[in-house]
């Protein structure tokens, strides 16, 4: 008799070093150990014991994902763990802080984001990175017959995107030549040797390296100055431009800060820099995942390809809104590859959560979005099928309409009063890439029969190695 908090495998726990060596053997599939884990648990929750009694939760329950997210919003906050791990790089920017500095950042940002000169801004960006950089060069993969990395091809498409649209400055990624600009690769080592020192089991051990300046904290400290130094560059530049001109001609966010009173260096540089890191690899993971299940289900994008056709011709936002089988093919992409699987927050204080597990103040509670897109329990014995269906509903007159989920039961854009920011943007520009990719060009990936991609984590989800592909031109589209 499985009982509800401790199924039947999860890791044996020993005194002083619990479980420390299933967990050290599990590391680099601690997703997917962690998923089994939680499926095979009645209440979809446990606890894994640590090092020297330290603890952590993982939960993949729809009511435990509500207590944390909003019920019991103020209980569980970044904390000093994560603010710790990523202070160097983003400073207290606000995917980095909480309390009223996190409330401040909030009511600021999404004002800006809520107005119709930033969508309209949003929508102009990603059609000229759309139309001027990815189309030709996909059109010259089909001439060359060469063999692409779709997603390394998405993430600099992305990084271009979000630095356009955070501050104005374009980096130019992606180029024929796939440049190696300095700005992204520090933001890209920043990344990648801040998301380590999550994962380095005693974290004396990295605050060690970067007290002397060695190692991989040498490497971070180089990465995380040249980004901060090109950022703070770029405020003052644009601060410059804002006291020349009388009128605001670029409608990036960082000017839109500026020109609102938020004028302090450190407040625009920092907030600039969680916005980047926020919008680069995400929108990119997605698709990457995306352009991949719909060649394992050819009637998925024979559904697309269907919608597209109805749809060519319109303003872009039209064009996309309307878009609903499309979105609904997204939602139930990141169900399955979430491009954030996992996300910690900090008891403040102790707590119960719904389910009736302890939380002792201090204990890390981890929600599990890849996970909860496994579960029999919330989507049915057929979770694992690719099923855009499940998102839709026909209308009287026949036409699909789409039909949300309950955020706490698929918290891909996390949920409640810290709900991804640029959810809307990311869909308009992953809708637009669809529509603007498959009206062109079908996606061949370039592996063998049987090949099957592994999700890996760093601080976003990605496919190992990359996705390799070939373009084919379409034809008889419109
Ligand atoms: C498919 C694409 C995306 C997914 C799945 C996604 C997911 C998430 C998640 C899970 C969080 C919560 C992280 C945490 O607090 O630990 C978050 C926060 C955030 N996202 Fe996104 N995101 C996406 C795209 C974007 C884009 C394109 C932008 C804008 C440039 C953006 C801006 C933000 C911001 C500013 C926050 C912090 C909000 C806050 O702390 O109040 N995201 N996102």
């Amino acid at each position: 008799q499985k009982s509800a908090s401790s199924p039947s495998n999860i890791p044996k726990s020993y005194p002083i070093i619990g479980s420390y060596f299933a967990i050290k053997s599990n590391q680099e599939n601690r997703v997917q150990w962690t998923t089994e884990i939680l499926q095979s648990s009645l209440s979809a929750t446990f606890t894994l014991h640590n090092l020297f009694g330290s603890r952590q939760i993982f939960t993949a329950n729809p009511a435990n994902v509500q207590h944390m997210l909003k019920t019991h919003f103020f209980n569980y906050y970044k904390g000093p763990v994560s603010r710790g791990v990523l202070f160097d790089f983003l400073g207290h920017g606000i995917f980095n802080v909480d309390g009223e500095s996190w409330k401040y950042q909030r009511q600021v940002s999404s004002h800006e984001f809520n107005t119709k000169s930033l969508r309209k801004f949003v929508q102009t960006v990603v059609d000229t990175e759309l139309h001027d950089r990815l189309i030709p060069m996909l059109s010259d993969a089909v001439v060359d017959k060469s063999v692409l990395d779709l997603q390394e091809i998405l993430q600099r498409f992305a990084f271009d995107n979000v630095c356009k649209i955070a501050f104005g400055f374009d980096p130019a990624c992606l180029l024929p030549s796939l440049p190696s600009a300095q700005f992204a690769e520090a933001f890209e080592d920043a990344t990648d040797i801040s998301s380590k020192r999550f994962r380095a089991f005693l974290s004396i051990a990295w605050k060690i390296k970067r007290f002397f300046n060695v190692g991989s904290e040498k490497r971070l400290h180089t990465a995380v100055t040249q980004v901060r130094d090109f950022a703070r560059k770029i405020v003052r530049e644009k601060k410059q431009e804002l006291a020349d001109k009388s009128s605001l001609e670029s409608v990036d966010l960082l000017s839109r800060f500026l020109t609102s009173g938020h004028t302090d260096e450190n407040f625009a540089t920092d907030i600039v820099i969680s916005f980047i890191l926020a919008g680069r690899d995400t929108t990119s993971a997605a698709l990457t995942w995306f352009f991949w299940l719909l060649h394992k289900n050819p009637e998925v994008e024979k559904e697309i390809l269907k919608e597209i056709k109805g749809k060519s011709g319109m303003p872009v936002f039209e064009e996309v809104k309307d878009m609903v089988y499309t979105h609904a093919a997204l939602c139930e992409c990141m169900r399955l590859y979430p491009p954030v699987p996992l996300d910690s927050k900090t008891a403040v204080d102790d707590d119960i959560l719904p389910d009736g597990t302890v939380v002792k103040k201090g204990t890390v509670v981890t929600y599990h979005p890849y996970a909860m897109g496994r579960m029999e329990k919330i989507w049915g014995s057929d979770w694992a099928e690719f099923k855009p269906e499940r998102w839709l509903q026909r209308d009287e007159a026949g036409k699909w309409i789409f039909a949300g989920r309950d955020p706490y039961t698929y918290p891909v854009f996390q949920a409640g009063p810290r709900l991804c920011l640029g959810k809307e943007m990311a869909f308009l520009q992953m809708k637009r890439v669809v529509s603007g990719v498959l009206r062109q060009f079908k996606v061949v990936p370039a592996v063998e029969d049987g090949f099957q991609p592994s999700f890996v984590v760093y601080l976003t989800s990605k496919m190992k190695g990359g996705f390799p592909v070939r373009m084919e031109e379409r034809e008889n589209v419109d």
